[in-house]
């Protein structure tokens, strides 16, 4: 796998971290997880392929345990606020020191500076720093998150991932670490660079909720159906739309033109009402094999038996028998390898991999009776 040999150390977070750490083991890293200790159960539900090393860094060994796991690895995926590395001596000016070819990843909602880099927060804080939580909801309604993935992961996992590999690639050349500033306002920002650019063409000089992309226009927004269930329709383009209508069983020559803004309310009633008269199933007979940009919301459980998605096996079932979507994207050659094993229990792996890292069996009894480790079986907790 393309990022087979790589060593991530990461310490447990909430959502953004975790998920960038599967991301890379999904690729082949070898991602080990520093839980802390007297924890009952792990708040990553993304822990898929990683290793669990339960470990107190509040006390001086375990710092020293750590910074000899970090001498031997590649990349720190750290998930606290400003400042909280530091306390613990375990800044990047320490690790980069014994380990200059580390890349400390940072990621945070704020950044390593600005008035609000040591402020909590979650996604929806963060989007709304980014400015796109401005742009996102119906028209007349209040601003709405789209879940927790803009910020989070879209901006947040994923962004990091991206600047890991990065500076793993640039390490090829340089033998150098470095250190990922890595805030989910900015990632936020930046993956809607597209809204940003095209406010210039006029893309979304309407209020909220009422322009092309935003569920302003009847082609692009999503219907329901005689059973309950949706059908999402993305006609934009014209030869497209014209099929749009064709299997709503429509004439054209009766309907407002398509890019008349003041009668989309009026065509959208229209649409409701057409959508309205047959099943999502019904529908998905009428448009499948079009180009008409109509296809049903599947729920997650639905998406796994969709014949599109069982023919490419997008998803599969995990260890506990949940869809689960497979990694993306799939490389040719050295695609990810997603690991079906069930998550790691809390310091499970912490005595293999104190020993793989060097270790002592003594060294880790010692650490074991001191309660700077903890090192759990998962029979213990069945
Ligand atoms: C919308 C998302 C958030 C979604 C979260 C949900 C997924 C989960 C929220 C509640 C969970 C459920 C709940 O817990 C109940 C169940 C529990 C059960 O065990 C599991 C199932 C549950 C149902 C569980 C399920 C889910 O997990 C939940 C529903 C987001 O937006 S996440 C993004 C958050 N923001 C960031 O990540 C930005 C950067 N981070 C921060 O700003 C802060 O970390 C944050 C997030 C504000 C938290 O601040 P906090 O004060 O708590 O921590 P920090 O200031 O970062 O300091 C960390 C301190 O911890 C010490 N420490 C760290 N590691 C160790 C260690 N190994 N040993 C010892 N000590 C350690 C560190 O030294 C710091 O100590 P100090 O504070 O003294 O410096």
């Amino acid at each position: 796998m393309a990022l087979a040999g790589v060593r991530v150390i990461e310490l447990a977070g909430l959502a953004p971290v975790p998920f960038c750490g599967m991301i890379l083991a999904d690729f082949g890293a070898k991602v080990i997880r520093v839980d802390r200790t007297k924890v009952a159960m792990a708040l990553d539900t993304q822990a898929r392929g990683k290793r669990s090393v339960a470990l107190n860094l509040k006390s001086p060994e375990g710092v020293a345990v750590l910074k000899r796991l970090c001498v031997q690895s590649d990349v720190i995926l750290e998930p606290f606020r400003k400042g909280v590395m530091e306390k613990l001596g375990l800044g990047p000016e320490e690790l980069l020191k014994e380990n200059p070819g580390l890349i400390y990843a940072r990621l945070t909602g704020y950044g390593q500076s600005g008035s609000y880099a040591k402020a909590a927060g979650h996604d929806i804080n963060y989007l709304a720093m980014s400015g796109l939580l401005s742009m996102l909801g119906r028209s007349h309604d209040k601003p709405y998150a789209p879940l927790n993935l803009v910020a989070d992961f879209a901006g947040g996992g994923l962004t990091c991932a991206f600047g890991v590999v990065l500076a793993l690639l640039e390490r090829t050349r340089s033998g150098r670490g470095q250190v990922i500033d890595a805030t989910m306002v900015e990632g936020a920002a930046y993956v809607s660079s597209f809204v940003w650019k095209s406010r210039r063409i006029g893309m979304w000089n309407n209020p909220r909720g009422e322009n092309l992309l935003d569920s302003g226009a009847p082609f692009y927004d999503t219907y329901q159906t005689s059973d309950g269930k949706y059908v999402a329709v993305g006609a934009i383009e014209p030869q497209f739309y014209t099929q749009l209508i064709h299997g709503l069983g429509l004439d054209a020559a009766k309907l407002p033109p398509q890019m008349s803004f003041t009668d989309w309310p009026e065509l959208k009633k229209i649409f409701t009402k057409q959508f309205a008269t047959k099943s999502q199933e019904e529908w998905a007979c009428v448009f499948d094999g079009t180009d008409a940009c109509v296809t049903p919301v599947l729920s997650m459980d639905e998406v796994i038996s969709h014949p599109h998605n069982q023919e490419r096996a997008s998803f599969h079932r995990d260890a506990e028998g949940e869809v689960t979507p497979n990694p993306a994207p799939v490389l040719s050659r050295t695609p990810a390898n997603v690991c079906l094993d069930r998550d790691p229990i809390i310091g499970e792996h912490t005595r293999p991999v104190l020993e793989e890292f060097g270790f002592k069996p003594t060294e880790v009894d010692q650490l074991l009776s001191a309660g700077v480790i903890e090192c759990n079986s998962a029979r213990a907790r069945l």
